[in-house]
């Protein structure tokens, strides 16, 4: 007899996202840009999905809609199987924030250059109640611990401009555990880290994400720190996605012209050279709510007359694996 297969948790998931921002002055339609457009994706307990694209492609607005620092424009977010609005009302908003939690590329910027690190991972215990006076202390050292700060109680007496950039993101990613959180909305966490200690963090979000099921949205420029770290990858050009699914058919199937780009600048080990990709050097384009066609279209080699009428509808090429693109 067969087992039966459970299906994954999702925790967040979101349908036809949009956001649109006022260019200048005036909120009338005409003046506004689309930074996300039709944005669709699952996040599963204790499952990783990057979103990979350039700078502007609209990864970090996605996650500032999800941490609620912004409102979406149209389209659907969904909590625990429940529409966020709902949700945050019912259970508020402080119950939402402790188990959305995010971390920024700037380990430096987002700790108080006047606090210790003991305040800032007691802080957070203390107003979720997530510890008491009598066990405070255990509990700092203990996430201290957890993240790699050894040894724990000198970490804690130390200030922000004492630790190294890795040690700084590993106390924000301490800071960020200690509401036990579900969900942790990573922002480019790496890519102001010297490359020496890169793996270091890759491999500490990938144990709290593998031995303590919390979930990760992974923002990156780079799509091999994707395929290292998450088992979902989103490709996103100008706040569209255009392919997505599991990591493996993303980075070793690619399929859209731009997936191909991205990994054609992705030295591999064991390969001499690079693959090429004729990419065009077109503009990238500013993106209105009534602009239409693939958003790729001015810099795709394989583009089509039929590219710059309408954005493609959604296809399936394999088992997780989706693509829009006229050209397959
Ligand atoms: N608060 C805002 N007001 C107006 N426009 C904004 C705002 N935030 C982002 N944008 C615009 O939305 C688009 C997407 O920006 P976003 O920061 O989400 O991209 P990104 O992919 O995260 O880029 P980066 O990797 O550089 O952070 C950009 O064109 C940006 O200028």
């Amino acid at each position: 007899m067969m087992d039966t297969l459970k299906s994954p948790e999702v925790i967040l998931s979101v349908k036809n996202m949009v956001k649109d921002f006022p260019t200048g002055q005036s909120n009338s339609k005409k003046k506004m840009m689309r930074a996300v457009n039709e944005v669709s994706f699952d996040l599963c307990k204790g499952e990783a999905l990057a979103i990979v694209g350039e700078s502007g492609s609209g990864k970090s607005t996605g996650a500032r809609i999800l941490s609620r620092i912004y409102d979406k424009t149209a389209g659907e977010i969904m909590f625990k199987g429940q529409p966020l609005d709902e949700y945050v009302k019912e259970h508020g908003s402080l119950d939402y924030a402790r188990q959305v939690q995010m971390i920024f590329q700037d380990p430096f910027g987002s700790l108080n250059p006047v606090h210790s690190i003991f305040h800032h991972i007691a802080r957070p215990l203390l107003i979720h109640k997530r510890a008491n006076k009598e066990n405070l202390e255990k509990v700092v050292y203990g996430l201290l611990e957890l993240v790699g700060l050894q040894p724990a109680v000198e970490t804690a007496e130390k200030y922000p401009h004492e630790l190294s950039g890795g040690q700084r993101q590993r106390v924000a990613i301490a800071r960020a555990l200690a509401v036990d959180p579900e969900v942790i909305l990573a922002d480019e966490p790496i890519s102001m880290l010297d490359v020496s200690v890169r793996l270091g963090i890759l491999n500490l979000m990938s144990d709290l994400k593998d031995k303590h099921g919390i979930s990760f949205m992974y923002i990156t420029h780079d799509i091999a720190t994707a395929r290292y770290f998450a088992e979902k990858t989103a490709v996103m050009y100008v706040g569209h996605m255009v392919e997505w699914g599991s990591s493996d058919n993303v980075t070793q199937t690619p399929q859209h012209p731009y997936t191909q780009l991205l990994l054609s600048a992705v030295p591999e080990a064991g390969k001499s050279g690079r693959r090429e990709l004729d990419a065009k050097k077109g503009e990238i384009p500013l993106w209105k709510p009534d602009s239409k066609g693939c958003p790729f279209a001015m810099r795709c080699p394989r583009v089509l007359d039929k590219c710059s009428d309408s954005f493609p509808a959604i296809t399936q090429i394999a088992d997780d694996h989706f693509i829009r693109c006229f050209n397959i």
